[in-house]
């Protein structure tokens, strides 16, 4: 029957081999979510409507999208005796203290690559040059903001980093377009192939710990912690100045220090002051620095859930459904009152009695990475404004200096950081809008960067980030476009019109790749696809994050059966369930601060534009958009 089924002229050829591996229920599942992508309209749908699409969706990813590389080490352990995150992310699966570890393998959300064209076809330099080359800043209106860009970047060095190999590799730009690039050969490190895995000949390991841990601030692993904790009253470590401290080359001493710049540096240096700020009577510094770790963590965690992503994808079903992934259908106030009830749909992910990893072990993926390659957001220039008004209510503060983006990172950027201070930068990043998620939005001084080794020092080597990214996914056998979006279930494109109506994207499109849409790289793609209202990514990019962003919550055990007063106290509890938002963290550190210097409701957009519109119609039962 579900052969039969697959075999339907319904569904697109292209999708007709991956259907042919559902069950039944699956295939009427699918049947259900392509139609709708066939009108293109999910979307564009009522709240609810939108949300049992998204829910089919998730549902189906899980099921086929989640591929386990690599073997299965670990060994079974006493949970019990490990109710706290441990330094390299061990002991967390409750069956196995390996998984989520630092230096485990990324996992893969869809086989390898099938393609059949080359690491070179065609040449990195020349799709940089044609079609990522920022010719123009453009930015993303009000909606994200500097905060929100650095925001991201400072997840990522939470989650995922790829080890390297000893082994270096050179691109070096044909003559045709050499002359146009900013560096004419440049050399990096490949990525490290490692055997062993059931999926894949080979797989990539993460230098970091995947699990939502804060490891950005508390470190990758033992050594790592060491360095940031003062060992007294379980404090990080911090500067007078409520920066981060630094060691006798300038740099700073924080858990994830590779590529730093300062508005990097400052948000974990907020975050540490977050930690610094939790007090627990009577706790040695061992029990206040474990309990600190899990609240601090799990702040993080909520923020980027309901406020972050809301503002990323701002829809009504995104809000209802991000709210959901936390508090489930019932909402806050019913979770409040009775506690997790009635499972993962009506009471959310946060507070589940197991973790779910549905039946593959938590880990990241290479297409996880991928999606996430968001250098387009950075600007060229830094504008810091002064804020030295004596106004009491809302001003938006004057320009006083455009700073080249590039002397806001690395070491200059820390000295920059450290004359401004931590409130004139924070204020500064807020009224600043990020860039936009287009084709010819790559900074243009990332195309000749100093990169950093994983101990945050210079490499002798400048790269040209935007010509390398595209080499990294073809390294690492990430599909390209097209081959993405059928393993994700949707619908391929067959002409560069399907993708985009930019006439000038599709004459720049057919330049680099002719009429072969097959050889779209995944990063152009994502960049050239016709974006829905209100997402600041593709659709493409943003189901990925619909699989993952639940998984990094439901997969681990201190999200889910550790999410109670036993194990983070009932203060700790109170203070992340006390904790919606940045604006919430601000506040507490900053007191005054955003109530003169924000006018709008998140941290996360352009701080003078408008706070959101009240609406009287309940969530769940707005309308189409
Ligand atoms: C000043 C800011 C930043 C600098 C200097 C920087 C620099 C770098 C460098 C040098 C790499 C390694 C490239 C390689 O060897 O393949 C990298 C990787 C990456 N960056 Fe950034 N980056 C910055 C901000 C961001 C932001 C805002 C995002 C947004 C999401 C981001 C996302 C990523 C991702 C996903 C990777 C791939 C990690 C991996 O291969 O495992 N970065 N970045």
């Amino acid at each position: 029957m579900a052969a039969s089924l697959s075999s339907s002229s319904f569904i697109h050829p292209q999708l007709r081999h991956i259907v042919s591996k559902m069950t039944l229920f699956d295939t009427l599942l699918f049947f259900v979510i392509h139609f709708v992508d066939k009108l293109g309209f999910w979307h564009r749908l009522p709240v609810l409507l939108g949300l049992a699409y998204l829910g089919i969706r998730r549902h189906l990813h899980q099921r086929y999208n989640l591929l386990h590389v690599g073997g299965i080490n670990g060994q079974k352990y006493e949970t019990e005796e490990f109710s706290y995150r441990t330094a390299d992310g061990k002991c967390n699966h409750p069956g196995d203290d390996i998984i989520g570890s630092q230096g485990t393998f990324f996992g893969r959300n869809m086989p390898p690559a099938n393609s059949r064209y080359g690491l070179l076809d065609p040449h990195p330099t020349v799709v940089a040059n044609k079609l990522l080359e920022r010719n123009k800043f453009i930015d993303n209106g009000k909606q994200f903001n500097m905060i929100a860009c650095s925001w991201i970047q400072f997840m990522i060095h939470d989650w995922i980093d790829h080890m390297e190999d000893t082994q270096q590799v050179e691109l070096k730009a044909p003559d045709k377009i050499a002359d146009g690039c900013p560096l004419k050969s440049f050399k990096f490190y490949k990525t490290k192939k490692v055997s062993g895995s059931a999926y894949t000949k080979t797989g990539s390991l993460n230098t970091r710990t995947p699990w939502w841990d804060g490891s950005v601030i508390y470190g990758n692993n033992e050594d790592g912690m060491r360095k940031v904790r003062t060992f007294k009253d379980g404090r990080l470590r911090i500067a007078e100045d409520g920066l981060l401290e630094h060691d006798e080359k300038g740099i700073p001493i924080s858990g994830d220090i590779r590529n730093f710049w300062a508005g990097f540096s400052l948000l974990q240096a907020l975050f540490v002051k977050e930690h610094n700020a939790e007090n627990y009577p009577g706790f040695d510094d061992e029990k206040l620095y474990r309990h600190a770790r899990l609240v601090t963590s799990a702040v993080l965690a909520k923020i980027h859930t309901i406020d972050w992503t809301v503002e990323l994808l701002r829809t009504d079903t995104l809000l209802a459904g991000m709210r959901i992934n936390w508090y489930g259908f019932l909402g806050k106030k019913i979770k409040d009152l009775f506690g997790h009830i009635g499972g993962p749909v009506l009471s959310g992910l946060v507070g589940l009695r197991r973790p779910r990893d549905h039946g593959v072990p938590y880990s990241l993926t290479e297409e996880f990475v991928s999606v996430y390659r968001m250098h387009s957001l950075l600007p060229e220039k830094f504008i810091l404004r002064g804020i030295h008004s004596t106004a009491s209510e809302y001003e938006c503060p004057p320009v006083v200096e455009e700073v080249p983006m590039g002397e806001m990172a690395g070491k200059d950027g820390e000295k920059r950081l450290s004359e401004v201070g931590m409130e004139q930068m924070l204020v500064s990043m807020g009224h600043q809008a990020c860039g936009a998620i287009k084709l010819w939005s790559y900074p243009s001084w990332m195309r000749n960067l100093v990169p950093h080794d994983i101990n945050g020092e210079d490499r002798p080597d400048q790269v040209d980030m935007a010509a390398m990214e595209i080499y990294r996914d073809r390294e690492r056998g990430v599909a390209r476009y097209n081959e993405f979006r059928r393993n994700l279930l949707m619908i391929p494109i067959s002409s560069w019109e399907d993708l985009t109506d930019e006439e000038e994207v599709i004459e720049a499109l057919h330049d680099v790749y002719g009429n072969d849409v097959e050889k779209l790289d995944l990063l152009i793609g994502l960049h050239a696809e016709k974006k829905i209202k209100g997402f600041a990514i593709s659709e493409t990019a943003f189901f990925i994050f619909l699989l993952i962003a639940s998984r990094r919550l439901e997969s681990d055990r201190f999200f889910t059966t550790n999410f109670n007063s036993r194990t983070y106290t009932e203060k700790g509890l109170e203070w992340v369930n006390k904790t919606e938002t940045l604006k919430d963290v601000i506040d507490r550190h900053f007191p005054g601060m955003t109530k003169k210097w924000m006018k709008c409701t998140s941290a996360f957009s352009v701080w003078d534009s408008e706070p959101n519109q009240t609406t009287y119609i309940p969530l769940y039962l707005r309308p189409a958009p």
